[in-house]
């Protein structure tokens, strides 16, 4: 099903009868479904199989980071699988992203490929101590250009860097961003966060939505209060 949703809910859940369950409280008109390492590590593709069964358009978030060719035939593998989208490290640099890009094209396969910058869980002091001593904007700003030169359709990022890149890589370029927090929800682990409203205003062209949602007492409920705050505001 395509439709205009901004926002992605992760399903972030430990098996795929938890997973479906919650799948079947959400609407897939009103959002689309991410599937995650734990997840997908668990099930395999049949969840895949099932969401899409069930009508929804699904993310693969399995962040491929690995040599080219490597990185190139998994990238395939989820594409045939029919995903909407998929995602690798930027880190894994130009020559990892080419070699996905070219493969999709060269099979024909319209998924939409995304790379991860810098993650939304990382503050200056991370990044330090894995040797990058500038601050997380500067970096995200290098790697997304970078992801652009090598033919990725758009970044996962956070919202803090969107506004930054929509000038930098255009508004076409896909700005997914998790670290989005509604107005009712707990930051949890997430340190570079903002509301489902700052971050479509700043340029975000999809949300990521995970633990607000999906550990609500009633997600559907939840998704419906997001929606709310993401209309709110549009009036004013
Ligand atoms: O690629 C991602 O989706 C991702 C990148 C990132 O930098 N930060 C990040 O939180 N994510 C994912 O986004 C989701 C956020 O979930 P919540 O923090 O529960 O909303 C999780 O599934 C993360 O794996």
């Amino acid at each position: 099903m395509s439709h205009d949703s901004p926002l992605i809910i992760a399903l972030d859940h430990p098996s795929l009868d938890a997973a479906l369950c919650l799948a079947d409280g959400l609407d897939p008109a009103r959002c689309r479904l991410k599937v995650g390492k734990e997840l997908f590590t668990r099930s395999g593709p049949d969840v895949v199989e099932a969401l899409h069964g069930r009508g929804f358009e699904v993310f693969l978030d399995l962040k491929f980071h690995d040599i080219p060719n490597t990185v190139a035939g998994a990238v395939q593998a989820a594409a045939e699988q029919g995903v909407w989208m998929v995602n690798v490290h930027a880190g894994g640099g130009r020559r990892m992203m080419e070699a996905a890009r070219e493969r999709l094209e060269r099979h024909a396969l319209a998924t939409h490929l995304i790379a991860v910058t810098v993650l939304t869980s990382m503050e200056a002091a991370d990044l330090a101590e894995v040797g990058v001593t500038v601050d997380p904007a500067t970096q995200v700003e290098r790697l997304a250009q970078l992801a652009l030169d090598s033919g990725m359709d758009g970044v996962v990022c956070s919202a803090h860097e969107a506004s930054r890149l929509r000038e930098l890589c255009g508004e076409a370029f896909l700005k997914v961003t998790p670290g989005i927090r509604p107005s009712f929800a707990a930051a949890g682990d997430q340190r570079r966060i903002m509301t489902p409203r700052e971050a479509m205003d700043a340029g975000s062209t999809h949300l990521v939505v995970g633990r607000p949602v999906t550990q609500a007492k009633d997600p559907m409920a939840a998704l419906a209060a997001i929606e709310q705050e993401l209309g709110k505001n549009q009036a004013e």
